[in-house]
């Protein structure tokens, strides 16, 4: 592309926060470095990207496809037929817009975005959040000039040349909570002084960790420790319907948290799932954490991205299958202990990437520039 000609790039994928939340970190990184940049998203209709995009202020396209489920179902049967039309209907988007570049981050809109413009020359690039491939990011990767990686020995699974480590995007807003302490207390109406968990089950809620909570809010509210518990939309309902804020004053019970920059910044110490994009906020975040990896994810992926913490002892792990007896007790224990809740911060501290969104969004430009 010759100098001065306009940028412009499609970011295409989501379904869930953990691919979604990075590319807008990127969106957000490109228009930084580039305002005059044109960015499209193209996601999967129904799927969390198309309320979250526009709220961000960015276009959005949803194509009709879906994930084959493990099971023989009458939407398998489906698949197909939503793939091809997704495909013509990727086409048709390339062909209006005409991206200098297509970004894949994963989810199931990325692989006949990403298929189609590969398919008409146009560079693609993909970023993986993962220590371990979903098989759509697998498969782009082949045709993609770069992969963006959070973890080391990643080129095992994507080939040495394209391969970069920069570590997964995070938002803006959560690269400074260490001076929000006070704004995130007062938005959650939480008190200063009390220590603070905020217990998060990623985008989706957690079964285990509400468990967790549910058989220990006695134990919590004679301790005085106050808990932002993110239920996930699936448990909210029930959760509201079981428990009163009025009977245990310190307990914020929220399906899904916007600002999730002022839930970490009110805490004193975080339990979550392992899913990659947590993971690497928790880093720059840079406070103790109790991860609990979800068993029920690909290849079990969260374990190995939980265990890569662990062993450097950046984080305590909790195991699923013993989280509902063990998981808040051993909270409680770690905010008794100032010196070990010192060691956790500053090791995590030392594993974050806080300008991974800039780094990508540079090579994408530079990508975007030479084709
Ligand atoms: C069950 C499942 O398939 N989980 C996968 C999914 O997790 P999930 O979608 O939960 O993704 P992550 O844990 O990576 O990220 C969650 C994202 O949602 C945000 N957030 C979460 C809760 C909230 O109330 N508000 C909010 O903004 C977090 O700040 C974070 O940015 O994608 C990850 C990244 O590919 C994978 O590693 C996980 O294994």
């Amino acid at each position: 592309m010759e100098q001065g000609r306009q940028i412009r790039v499609i970011i295409s994928g989501g379904g869930t926060g953990g691919h979604l939340f990075p590319a807008l970190a990127i969106a957000d990184a490109l228009k930084e470095l580039e305002p005059s940049l044109e960015l499209l998203f193209v996601g999967a209709r129904g799927r969390i990207e198309m309320d979250r995009v526009p709220k961000a202020g960015y276009r959005i396209i949803g194509l009709d496809i879906q994930g084959l489920q493990r099971r023989l179902t009458w939407s398998n049967l489906l698949f197909p037929v939503k793939l091809i039309k997704s495909i013509l209907k990727s086409n048709k988007i390339i062909k209006e817009f005409r991206p200098g570049i297509a970004v894949g981050v994963g989810g199931y809109a990325s692989g006949p975005l990403l298929l189609a413009a590969s398919r008409k020359g146009i560079p693609t690039v993909v970023q993986e959040q993962n220590s371990y491939p979903g098989i759509t990011n697998k498969n782009l990767a082949k045709k993609a000039q770069r992969v963006f990686v959070a973890y080391e020995g990643m080129e095992r699974f994507f080939g040495a040349g394209k391969v970069r480590l920069t570590g997964n995007p995070v938002r803006e807003g959560l690269l400074e909570t260490g001076r929000k302490k006070a704004e995130g207390l007062q938005h959650f109406e939480l008190e200063e002084g009390k220590k603070t968990i905020f217990l998060t089950g990623g985008s989706l809620g957690a079964g285990t960790l509400n468990r967790s909570v549910k058989a220990h809010l006695d134990l919590l509210r004679a301790n005085q420790v106050q808990v932002i518990w993110q239920t996930g939309k699936f448990y909210y309902h029930d959760i509201k319907k079981e428990f009163s804020e009025k009977e245990y004053p310190g307990i914020r019970i929220m399906e899904f948290i916007s600002r999730v920059d002022l839930a970490y910044a009110a805490a004193d110490l975080i339990i979550a799932r392992a899913g990659a994009g947590t993971i690497s906020e928790l880093c720059v975040v840079g406070k103790p954490a109790i991860l609990v990896p979800s068993p029920n994810v690909a290849e079990d992926h969260q374990t190995k991205n939980a265990l890569a913490l662990a062993k450097q002892e950046a984080a305590l792990l909790v195991r699923d299958e013993t989280a509902t007896k063990e998981l808040i007790p051993a909270a409680l224990q770690l905010l008794g202990n100032t010196e070990k809740q010192d060691m956790l911060a500053r090791n995590i501290r030392r594993l974050a990437k806080p300008e991974a969104a800039r780094e990508i969004a540079a090579e994408i430009i530079k990508i975007a520039q030479a084709s």
